[in-house]
């Protein structure tokens, strides 16, 4: 007699083939980490919802949401994790990059500098960020109880494509407008003479960190292409970096 596996589709076949690689813990895992994650971005969504009906205004939205979103993005450095011990199948690199990119950007630019906190360009990038992590981690969740909706899977691998560039639009706008602040009160910066003889220009690494984008951010971005080629229209793709 068949077995339940057997009468699968191939379909059904590879993802039960991925579990079984992956094992139990670390599947069990991943579904707690993408509910927790969901959930966290799904707080976040109600509570910048909630704050512009009562207010009226995006002014003091970010400052009402910045423990919740500080909590939830820096937890996603665990993602980097995921991939190092290798119970996601993603590249350390592209998810470094992503994930450090967004951690400077809320802890080091958004969070340190109160004078750009009310910028639209703030609202932006934390408005793109939360509708795509909602779908992203939603995404992951389904796909491990193997209940994927097809409108799930179509967004997470569609809305990128607007999503990602208004999401590096609203992150430069921000480190732009945060320049003449950094640049006036000279912080996180270490001028000569100083008993370690290094000098360092936070002004300047923040404008370098604008530039890294030019190179790094194409690279994110078609290896998103890459994955909806492959996920939507099953073509094979060989990632370079893998
Ligand atoms: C210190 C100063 C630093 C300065 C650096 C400056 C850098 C500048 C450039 C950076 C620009 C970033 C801009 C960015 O912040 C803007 C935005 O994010 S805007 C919002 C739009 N964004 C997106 O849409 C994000 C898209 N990116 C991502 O989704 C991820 O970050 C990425 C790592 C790119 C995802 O790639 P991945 O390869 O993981 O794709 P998949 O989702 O298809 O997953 C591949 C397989 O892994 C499985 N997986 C992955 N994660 C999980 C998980 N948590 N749980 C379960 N399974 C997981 C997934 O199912 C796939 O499995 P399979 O191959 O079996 O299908």
């Amino acid at each position: 007699m068949a077995s339940g596996e057997e009468d699968g589709t191939v379909e059904e076949k590879e993802t039960n083939n991925k579990k079984r690689t992956k094992g139990t813990i670390a599947t069990a895992w991943l579904t707690f980490y993408n509910i927790a994650m969901t959930a966290g971005w799904l707080v976040l969504a109600v509570a910048m919802v909630r704050y512009y009906l009562q207010k009226g205004t995006h002014k003091g939205l970010y400052r009402n949401i910045a423990k919740t979103l500080k909590f939830f993005q820096t937890f996603a450095l665990l993602e980097v994790g995921h991939c190092a011990i290798g119970i996601v199948r993603t590249s350390v690199i592209v998810t470094g990059v992503q994930v450090c990119s967004r951690i400077f950007m809320v802890w080091f630019v958004t969070n340190s500098i109160r004078q750009i906190q009310n910028e639209e360009s703030v609202i932006l990038f934390v408005v793109v960020w939360t509708i795509t992590e909602i779908t992203r981690y939603s995404f992951y969740t389904f796909n491990l109880l193997n209940h994927l909706p097809y409108f799930i899977k179509w967004a997470r691998y569609n809305m990128f494509i607007v999503m990602y560039p208004l999401g590096v639009i609203g992150e430069l706008l921000t480190i732009h407008a945060s320049l003449p602040y950094v640049r006036r009160s000279g912080m996180y910066s270490l001028r000569l003479p100083n008993k370690y003889n290094v000098s360092f220009d936070y002004y300047y690494f923040l404008i370098i960190v604008m530039l890294s984008y030019i190179p790094l951010f194409p690279q994110l971005y078609f290896h998103m292409l890459r994955q909806r080629r492959r996920v939507l229209h099953g073509e094979i793709v060989v990632e370079k970096d893998e």
